[in-house]
């Protein structure tokens, strides 16, 4: 046997399993595409185009779709010589202000046409919008402009008022800018103010979950190009359509299931993928998901965190919510951090509950005691510990619960129960 041998590998090409991987077609979703090809029609018309709002759950094909509609219509636009199309595309992950979103769209203009980036700060909102129209202007034709999780943007929404209003505005006449906002938060366009839902959401296209059938069949394509023949058992793409169906109906799921099953047979090298390799992908994807919101966590969060579990390592619970507030007071004043007041704690605690990370018990104790809630956590102390360990101002305080719960020999039996 030498020294290097070839892996055994399970996978023959695993890019298709990537996030950023562009699937050859659209599965599951004719309705949808066939709305969304109607609402772009008029750009090849030369027609006034509404504005498009797509909005779904993560995962459930909003992007992807545009990305395929865009790609056509592009190609398609080029064939008429009086059809003038550009695309901009700006995702608003990391942008919070309307502010911000209109220097990233006036950047992604420029940056087009071979120009400098403007700073992100220091000119006056209206500026920015003067130097937006500019652009446009210049560019001319159709301007198809994607804002991707545009809920990001929060509340601050003038400038999906201000951007279609482009098109009556003074500074601009040959530009028709065409908004497709995408968004995964239904609060988001509940909350927008009437004016800008109606101009930004003049047509709405639902992306609704997928059920089991058609996770399956926009898994199949992929796992036969990412895997060797014969290498996956018939379950294990029906498995991962299941589960992602059972919890969230998002494509993005199910693909990173499946991947996640593969990585584990090929780390076990194990010749075949089973459906027991996705049972085990299934608890690691959720975990790592525990884990990242525990890591997520603001300081106050992890301040409650921190209290809950000391009376874990106490072997004190579930705990009552006036004991865990003193014990959250007693570590902020440990930590010289600002305490906050019961109810915000409380708050925090059901955050918490939502992320799947403690449970909450209401409790009914007679007309004197009323009612009271309990809380423990849901998932291993050690788990806990391992991210407040690794938070610089928690570290101190976590390494007393760690001891505390060595004493009390609460880690070992937590951490097999999970
Ligand atoms: N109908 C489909 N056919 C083929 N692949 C799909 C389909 N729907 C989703 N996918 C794949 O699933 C993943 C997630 O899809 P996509 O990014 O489009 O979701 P999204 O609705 O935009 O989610 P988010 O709001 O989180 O961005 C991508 O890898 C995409 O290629």
């Amino acid at each position: 046997m030498g020294m290097f041998e070839r892996d055994q590998q399970v996978f023959a090409d695993a890019t298709p399993l990537d996030d950023s991987y562009e699937p050859e077609d659209i599965r599951e979703r004719d309705d949808e595409l066939e709305k969304y090809q109607r609402a772009l029609q008029p750009i090849i018309d030369n027609r006034p185009t509404s504005n498009i709002f797509l909005y779904g759950k993560t995962g459930t094909g909003k992007t992807v779709a545009t990305k395929f509609m865009l790609s056509h219509l592009e190609s398609d636009a080029a064939t008429y010589d009086d059809v003038e199309l550009s695309t901009i595309w700006v995702s608003c992950e990391n942008l919070s202000s309307s502010y911000q979103v209109a220097v990233a769209l006036v950047n992604e203009l420029r940056l087009g046409q071979g120009k400098d980036r403007i700073s992100t700060t220091g000119y006056s909102q209206q500026r920015v919008f003067d130097l937006l129209y500019d652009e446009l202007d210049s560019l001319g034709g159709t301007v198809v402009i994607v804002l991707d999780e545009i809920d990001n943007i929060g509340q601050s929404d003038d400038i999906l008022y201000g951007l279609p209003r482009a098109r009556s505005n003074d500074y601009v006449e040959d530009v028709r800018p065409v908004i497709v906002g995408i968004s995964n938060d239904f609060q988001f366009r509940e909350n927008l103010s009437p004016k800008v839902k109606d101009t930004l959401a003049e047509k709405e296209i639902l992306f609704p979950p997928y059920d089991a059938n058609q996770l399956r069949s926009i898994l199949h394509p992929r796992a036969e190009k990412a895997f060797h023949d014969d290498v996956l058992e018939d379950d294990v793409v029906p498995l991962c359509a299941a589960f992602a169906a059972q919890d969230t109906g998002s494509a993005r799921q199910a693909i990173r299931l499946l991947r996640e099953a593969g990585e584990i047979a090929q780390a076990e090298e194990a010749e075949a993928v089973t459906g027991d390799f996705v049972r085990d992908a299934q608890d690691e994807l959720e975990k790592n998901q525990l884990y990242q919101g525990m890591q997520e966590l603001t300081t106050q969060g992890h301040a409650v965190l921190c209290a809950l579990a000391y009376h874990q390592a106490l072997d004190e619970v579930p705990v009552r919510s006036r004991d865990l507030y003193d014990r959250y007071i007693k570590i902020c004043d440990r930590l010289d951090a600002d305490s906050v007041s019961e109810r915000r704690v409380r708050d925090h605690l059901s955050d918490m509950n939502m992320l799947g990370l403690i449970s909450v018990y209401e409790r009914n104790e007679g007309l004197s005691a009323g009612r009271y809630h309990e809380y423990e956590l849901d998932v291993p102390l050690k788990a806990v510990l391992d991210v407040l360990l690794s938070t610089s101002r928690f570290e101190d305080v976590a390494n007393i619960i760690q001891s505390t719960a060595e004493d009390n020999n609460l880690l070992q039996s937590n951490l097999s129960n999970y």
